[in-house]
C-alpha cells in the first residue's frame, strides 16, 4: 500500500511553462514580516512539492566541507574567511572556490584519509534523514544541489540514501601522472558544472525541470547560492532558508519561509488519512489491522492515526452500533470478541466518513457498493486512491462490472484490489494467511493483475457453494477435491473468456514485493494462470470450500433437505451468519444471467449445476454430476436455460427478500 500511497503526491502534471510555474509562487516576504511561520499559501506549495532539492554545506551536513578539509589540511582559517565572503555574497563563487583550491592544495590520498576520519554519518544535520526518506516515500524527488565538491558531497548523498544521479555539484581537475596515470595535484575545477558559477542552482534545477515535469519544486539551503534558485526564471517556486547551522541576515530576510531545525519541515508533511467503507466481519478485521499500522511510531509521520469507519447504522440491544463501537471499541454484532483499536472511529454518515480520506478502503458486501459508490460520487478527494476487498461483481445489460471497475468509473479513483485466502474470523485472531496490510501476521504480496484477482474472488463463492453441497451429502476429500477442481476450471475459463485483455497479460511474472496480494493494473505483467496460483486464487478457494459462510450455509441448505425439513438460504443465513452476509447465491444469479445472455451455460457446467440447484430445478445430489446436471432441461422451459423469473427469485432470496434491485 505504502508504494501506491506514494504516487500519490501530486507532481508530474505535464510540462508547464516557466512563467506559469513562477506565478505559483508565493509572495516574497516583506521587510519585518515574520517568516519563521509559514503562510498557507507556503505550507501548500511544500505539501506539493514535486521535486524539493537541498543545499549540502550547513543545510544536510553540519559543516562546510570544504573548510573542514581546510582544517584537516591545517590552512582552516584562511579558508573559511572566503567562504563566508562566498556564502554572503561579497565576493563571486567561482573566486572564492579557486582561492580556497589553492589554498587546501591536497592530493587525492590526503581526500581519503580525510573521508574516513569524518564519516559522513556523523556529519549529517538532525533530522536531515528522517526529512528526505519521508519525502522519498511519498514519492517526492529529493536532490543534493552544492556548490562544493562531488568527491565530498558523494558519501553525505549515500548516509541520506540520494543517488548519485541525483548531486549536482562541483568536480575537481587533477593533474594526472605521466608515468602512473593516477591524479596527483589538485588543479582547480572544472567550469562546466553549473553550480561552480553564480546563478548555479537556478540553472541545475532548470535542466531538471527541462527533463521532468515536475510541477513545484522547492530549494531548502543556508546561503545567498541557494537563495537564487528562486531569483532566476526556471528555478524554484519557493526557497526555505535554514539557519540551524548558520544564520545569514540576507538569506533570512528573503526566505519564503525561514527554519531552524529541518524537523519543521517533516512536521509540515501532510499525512494521510484513511477510511474504511464497511463494518462487517472482514471490514473490521481490516480495520483492525490497519489501526495497528497507524499506531505504530513509523507510520505516524505519513499517516493520521484516526481511521474512520463508514458503519450501517442499526440497534443492537437497543443501542447505536455505532455509539457501541466508539465506546467498547468492538463491533459485537459482525466480529465480537475482536478489539479493533482506540483509533478507529466508527461514524454512520457515508459522505463524512469519506470525504478528506487520502485511501479509500472499499469492504462492503458486493451488493451495496453501487449505491454507496453513486451516493460518495463528487465527494472524494480527486487524489485519493481507493483498495477494494470486497468479493462480487455487478450485471449490466452491456456485461459484467467489477467492483473495481465501477469506483474508477463512478468515482474517477485508481482502484487496486485486495483479493485472497483471508477467513475473517482467523484474521482478527492473529492466525497466519497469505495476505494484506502489512501485520506479522498477514502477508501481502503485489500482483498486477487487478481483473484476474477480483475475478478469483467474486467467482470462489459459487464453487463454495458447491463444496457446501457436497459436504452435506456426506461425501469426503476425494469428491470435494473433485468439485473444487472443477470449480477452478470454470473460474479460470470464464474469467479468461469475459476479461480478453487478461488473457493477453505479457509473459513474465515479477514479484513486486515478498509479502503481498495487494493487486494493481500498473504493470501487464503477469499470466492469467499465474493469477490463480496465487493467494486469491486457488488458496482462496481452499479456505472458503473448508472455512467459509457459503460452504456452512450450503451444507446447512442440504443437510436441511435431508432431514425433510428444507430451509431457504434466506433462513438459513439469518440463522447462521447473525447479519453477516452470503455472497455466493446472489454471485451465483448474476454470473448464470450473463452465461444465459452469451448462451454459454453448458460451458460452464459447475457453476450452472449450482445455479439450478439452489434455483430447486435440480436435487443437491446433482452436484456429483455437475456436467449432466448442467445440459438437463429446466422444467417449464424448451432449452437448458434458467428462466428470467428463476433469476429474480434468487436475487430476492440473497438480498434479504426484497426484489433484485440493481442500483
Ligand atoms: N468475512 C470474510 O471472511 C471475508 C473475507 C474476505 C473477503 N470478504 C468480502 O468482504 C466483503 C464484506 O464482507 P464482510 O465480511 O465485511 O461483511 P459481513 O457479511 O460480515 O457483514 C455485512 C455488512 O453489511 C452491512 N449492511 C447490511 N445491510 C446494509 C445495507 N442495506 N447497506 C449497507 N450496508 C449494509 C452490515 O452493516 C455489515 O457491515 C464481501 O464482499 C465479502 O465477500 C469477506
Ligand atoms: O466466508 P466466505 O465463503 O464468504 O469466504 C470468506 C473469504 O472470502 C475467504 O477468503
Amino acid at each position: 500500500m505504502l508504494e501506491r500511497i506514494a504516487s500519490m503526491s501530486p507532481r508530474a502534471a505535464g510540462e508547464r511553462p516557466a512563467q506559469e510555474r513562477v506565478a505559483a509562487a508565493p509572495r516574497r516576504p516583506l521587510a519585518g514580516e515574520d517568516n519563521t511561520r509559514p503562510s498557507e499559501r507556503v505550507l501548500q506549495l511544500w505539501q506539493t512539492a514535486s521535486a524539493v532539492c537541498f543545499d549540502v554545506d550547513c543545510t544536510v551536513a553540519n559543516n562546510d566541507q570544504l573548510d573542514l578539509l581546510a582544517e584537516w589540511m591545517g590552512v582552516g582559517q584562511q579558508v573559511a574567511a572566503l567562504t563566508n565572503s562566498a556564502m554572503d555574497g561579497s565576493m563571486s563563487l567561482e573566486d572564492a572556490l579557486e582561492r580556497r583550491l589553492e589554498i587546501i592544495n591536497c592530493t587525492p590520498a590526503d581526500i581519503q584519509a580525510f573521508l574516513r576520519a569524518h564519516p559522513a554519518e556523523s556529519r549529517l544535520v538532525p533530522g536531515a534523514k528522517e526529512l528526505i526518506e519521508q519525502l522519498q516515500s511519498r514519492g517526492v524527488a529529493v536532490y543534493l544541489i552544492s556548490g562544493g565538491f562531488r568527491e565530498l558531497c558523494l558519501p553525505i548523498a549515500r548516509a541520506l540514501g540520494v543517488p548519485p544521479a541525483h548531486l549536482f555539484a562541483n568536480r575537481m581537475n587533477w593533474q594526472v601522472d605521466d608515468e602512473t596515470g593516477m591524479p596527483t595535484k589538485l588543479v582547480g575545477f572544472d567550469l562546466r558544472e553549473p553550480t561552480g558559477h553564480q546563478g548555479g542552482k537556478p540553472r541545475a534545477i532548470a535542466a531538471l525541470r527541462a527533463l521532468y515535469p515536475y510541477e513545484t519544486v522547492v530549494m531548502v539551503g543556508d546561503g545567498i547560492t541557494d537563495l537564487e534558485a528562486v531569483q532566476e526564471s526556471g528555478g524554484a517556486d519557493m526557497f526555505v532558508g535554514f539557519g540551524g547551522i548558520v544564520e545569514r541576515p540576507v538569506v533570512k530576510a528573503s526566505a519564503d519561509w525561514f527554519v531552524t531545525s529541518l524537523d519543521a519541515l517533516r512536521d509540515a508533511l501532510p499525512r494521510y488519512r484513511v477510511a474504511m467503507i464497511g463494518s462487517g466481519a472482514w471490514a473490521c478485521t481490516a480495520v483492525k489491522m490497519i489501526a495497528e499500522n497507524l499506531r505504530s511510531p513509523e507510520k505516524a509521520a505519513k499517516f493520521v492515526r484516526e481511521v474512520r469507519m463508514y458503519v450501517w447504522e442499526e440497534e443492537v440491544d437497543g443501542r447505536k452500533l455505532t455509539e457501541l463501537i466508539n465506546e467498547t471499541h468492538e463491533n459485537v454484532k459482525y466480529l465480537p470478541g475482536v478489539q479493533l483499536g482506540e483509533n478507529v472511529v466508527a461514524c454512520p454518515d457515508l459522505i463524512e466518513t469519506a470525504k478528506d480520506a487520502h485511501v479509500l478502503v472499499f469492504c462492503s458486501p458486493h451488493q451495496f457498493i453501487h449505491r454507496m459508490v453513486k451516493q460518495l460520487s463528487g465527494h472524494v478527494r480527486k487524489d485519493a486512491i481507493a483498495v477494494s476487498l470486497t468479493k462480487g461483481m455487478r450485471v449490466r445489460p452491456d456485461g459484467p462490472q467489477l467492483i473495481s471497475e465501477m469506483i474508477r468509473k463512478e468515482l474517477g479513483l485508481d482502484c487496486s484490489v485486495l483479493m485472497g485466502a483471508n477467513i475473517a474470523a482467523d484474521i482478527a485472531r492473529g492466525e497466519l494467511s497469505e495476505d494484506v496490510f502489512d501485520r506479522p501476521y498477514f502477508y501481502t504480496q503485489l500482483v498486477p493483475d487487478v481483473v484476474g484477482a477480483e475475478m478469483c474472488g467474486t467467482l470462489k463463492n459459487i464453487v463454495a457453494l458447491a463444496a457446501g453441497f457436497v459436504e452435506g451429502l456426506g461425501y469426503g476429500p476425494n469428491t470435494r477435491a473433485a468439485i473444487i477442481r472443477g470449480g477452478l476450471d470454470d473460474m479460470r475459463r470464464l474469467a479468461k473468456a469475459l476479461y480478453p485483455t487478461v488473457r493477453r497479460a505479457a509473459w513474465g511474472y515479477c514479484r513486486l514485493r515478498v509479502y503481498c496480494i495487494l493487486v494493481h493494473f500498473m504493470r501487464p505483467a503477469l499470466t492469467l494462470d499465474a493469477t490463480f496460483f496465487e493467494s486469491c486464487g486457488i488458496a482462496d478457494l481452499i479456505a472458503t470450500c473448508t472455512g467459509g459462510r457459503n460452504r456452512l450455509v450450503a451444507k446447512a441448505f442440504v443437510e436441511a433437505q435431508q432431514a425433510g425439513q428444507p430451509r431457504s438460504f434466506e433462513e438459513l443465513e439469518a440463522s447462521l451468519l447473525h447479519g453477516q452476509k452470503l455472497q455466493g447465491v446472489l454471485t451465483s444469479q448474476e454470473v448464470q444471467e450473463i452465461l444465459r445472455r452469451k448462451g454459454w451455460e453448458l460451458e460452464y457446467p459447475l457453476f450452472t449445476a449450482v445455479n439450478r440447484i439452489i434455483c430447486g430445478h435440480q436435487p443437491a445430489s446433482a452436484i456429483v454430476h455437475y456436467k449432466e446436471a448442467a445440459a438437463a432441461p429446466v422444467p417449464g422451459s424448451e432449452s437448458p436455460s434458467q428462466s428470467t423469473d428463476d433469476l429474480q427469485r434468487l436475487g430476492a432470496i440473497a438480498l434479504g427478500g426484497r426484489p433484485a434491485a440493481r442500483t
